[in-house]
């Protein structure tokens, strides 16, 4: 990772906290201490018109890395859902409408979704959640895009994934956003069940994240 003002620190563009306690701990063993934009009151919040979740990491990197004049890591990321086309995509945050909570979008996902499958739009399966018995209302993806920008190089992009399925009821506190609905078949789990460390070994931010240390070691070498 590239070295940055008080050395052993990286600035993470987001707002969000619960990325940045996942940033936190998996930057930790390489002894990097993660600040995110909490740290930094004098930014301004960035606006996330593009079209794409790269298009939007990269403008939140390149804005904050600009204003900071330092190196800056942002990730744009989001749920892409089969059964609604791609939706909420790079939409997820204001899915509900600007300003938008948590709650608010998962409770606007399973009504989306609910109505598909009154109207026997969906294939829907049942699962076992730690016994519980859930519906799969659709295959789905978390997509994480990460960029890297420091202002006297080319910008860095990658992309992650993690594969799973809407189910049709909240399960599991850990972790933010949309991981009580997402369950993943291997653990028999949702994301917001498993241990922060866990979700890490395997979520779309973890593997965006190894990808890129993987670019920076080739290009070091
Ligand atoms: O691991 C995840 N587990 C559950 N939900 C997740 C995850 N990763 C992204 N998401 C959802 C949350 C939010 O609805 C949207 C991200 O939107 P996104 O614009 O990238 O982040 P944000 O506005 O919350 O903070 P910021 O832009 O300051 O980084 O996708
Ligand atoms: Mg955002």
């Amino acid at each position: 990772m590239p070295q940055t003002p008080k050395n052993k620190e990286l600035v993470i563009a987001t707002k969000n906290a619960g990325k940045a306690r996942e940033f936190a701990l998996l930057f930790e063993p390489f002894g990097i201490v993660a600040r995110c934009l909490n740290d930094y009151p004098q930014i301004p919040d960035i606006p996330e018109e593009g079209e794409t979740f790269a298009d939007n990491a990269l403008t939140k990197a390149k804005t904050v890395a600009e204003l900071l004049g330092v190196p800056a890591l942002a990730d744009d990321s989001g749920l892409c859902v089969d059964a609604l086309d791609g939706r909420p995509g790079v939409y997820s945050a204001r899915y509900a409408g600007p300003g938008a909570k948590d709650a608010d979008n998962n409770a606007k996902l399973l009504r989306e979704l609910e109505l598909l499958a009154e109207a026997g739009r969906l294939a829907v399966e049942s699962a076992a959640a730690d016994g519980r018995e859930v519906r799969l209302l659709s295959p789905a993806r978390f997509v994480c895009s990460l960029a890297l920008y420091d202002p006297h190089s080319p910008p860095v992009q990658v992309e992650g994934q993690c594969e799973g399925f809407v189910i049709d009821t909240l399960i599991g506190e850990n972790g933010f956003g949309y991981d009580p609905l997402f369950y993943m078949a291997e653990f028999g789990q949702t994301m917001a069940q498993l241990p922060m460390t866990r979700k890490n070994e395997i979520s779309h931010r973890s593997r965006a994240l190894a990808k890129l240390q993987e670019l920076l070691r080739e290009s070091e070498a």
